[in-house]
């Protein structure tokens, strides 16, 4: 099974330029988290730093005891080896085919025979779907095509936590579609902890089990796919419903005189509405149940009474009384300073980084949206 990644007050800056600041949030193990984001929120920088190759300012990204920040080189090259990392072009070598390719990190970081390392990358690439192209060179595929070899090569060394920028740029919605299961059945297959960014809709209203969202170089909230789906957060519900209505401008955020004169022209966030949930995707029939599912309704069963009302009855609608281990319905805990209707209350700060609870974004308004 994968590992859990707990990430503690992480802040970047290039020069002058912060990226982001006090990013506080665990990416529970096994399961599948997605990160959200306006272009150039900095979501690629978080990956980079996740997995030591940009090195953050502050903060810590711990993974099995190891601080992929602050530790000795050493030991970032051994713990980076738990990682797969699929970029958004697949990052082949243009020069090798696809066999070869895949085939690279086995070659580079183990001593495995040439017997071996075929079967293991016949097998990824029965995978990812990629059986009878092994002699293709990337230049020869489609752009989809190169996705999933990069994939099959992010998956040659048993990855614990896999990475994945936006799997979906540059693809048409079937193939999107064709990732999105993809995605859903290498969880079912291996377990491990997956982290998606992306902007696709499709994907984030289907795939994941956990959602957080950059902006305004913070995190705005992490969480449970329903506490998102179901946010009022101006920006979390203008993003998620594609509106041009909405704190989030064409190249960064709007200010105050923008928004009302959008608002006396009838452009007004008050129209943006929280999708309808759909269900989230079952791995494909044949394929193993996902243990993340049963792990994720025990952990989220457990934060429940701390979630607002939307996002709760979102989880509730997928439990039985007993998995909810209380009746649907019963009263939303309050807690000191929030209103008994209003939004959950956000993590106290000792919680920082606990898987089970919610409270796990920069969150700087002190409740959830
Ligand atoms: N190595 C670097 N040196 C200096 N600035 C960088 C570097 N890498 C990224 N940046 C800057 O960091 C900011 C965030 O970039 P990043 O690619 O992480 O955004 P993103 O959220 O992934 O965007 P998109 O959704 O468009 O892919 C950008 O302003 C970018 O120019």
């Amino acid at each position: 099974m994968g590992v859990e990644v707990t990430i503690e007050g992480l802040t970047k800056s290039f020069g002058r330029q912060n990226i982001w600041e006090d990013l506080t949030l665990t990416l529970p193990a096994g399961e599948v988290s997605v990160m959200l984001g306006p272009s150039g929120t900095g979501k690629t920088v978080f990956l980079k730093s996740l997995v030591g190759l940009l090195k953050p300012e502050r903060g810590r990204v711990l993974v099995d005891g190891v601080d992929m920040v602050n530790s000795p080189t050493k030991d970032i090259f051994e713990a980076r080896k738990k990682f797969g990392l699929m970029f958004q072009d697949g990052a082949l070598f243009g020069s090798m085919n696809l066999f070869d390719n895949i085939a690279f990190p086995l070659r580079e970081h183990t001593k495995k025979k040439e017997s071996e390392i075929r079967d293991i990358v016949m097998e990824r690439m029965e995978i990812v779907g990629l059986l009878g192209s092994e002699g293709k060179l990337p230049g020869e595929i489609s752009g989809g095509m190169r996705k999933r070899a990069g994939l099959a090569r992010a998956l040659v060394l048993d990855p614990e936590i896999i990475l994945v920028d936006e799997p979906d740029s540059g693809l048409d919605p079937v193939r999107t579609s064709y990732i999105s299961q993809l995605m859903i059945d290498l969880n079912a297959q291996i377990d491990a902890t997956m982290l998606i960014v992306t902007h696709n809709l499709e994907i984030i209203s289907t795939v994941p089990d956990n959602m957080g969202m950059l902006y305004r170089r913070r995190l705005v909230t992490f969480g449970p796919r329903e506490l998102l789906l179901t946010s009022a957060d101006p920006a979390v519900a203008q993003f998620l419903s594609g509106s041009r209505a909405g704190p989030i401008g064409m190249a960064e955020e709007k200010d105050a005189a923008t928004i009302a004169m959008e608002t006396r022209n009838g452009l007004s966030a008050h129209t943006n509405k929280p999708r309808p949930l759909v269900p989230q995707l079952d791995p494909t029939p044949g394929m193993p149940p996902r243990m993340a599912v049963l792990r994720r309704k025990k952990r989220v069963s457990g934060m429940l009474h701390t979630l607002p009302p939307a996002a709760r009855q979102a989880i509730e609608a997928t439990l039985t009384p007993s998995e909810a281990g209380y009746p649907p319905g019963a009263p939303t805990q309050q807690l000191p300073g929030v209103p008994a209707h209003g939004p959950a209350p956000a993590a106290p700060a000792a919680h920082h980084g606990h898987p089970g609870h919610p409270g796990q974004g920069g969150n700087p308004g002190g409740q959830w949206t």
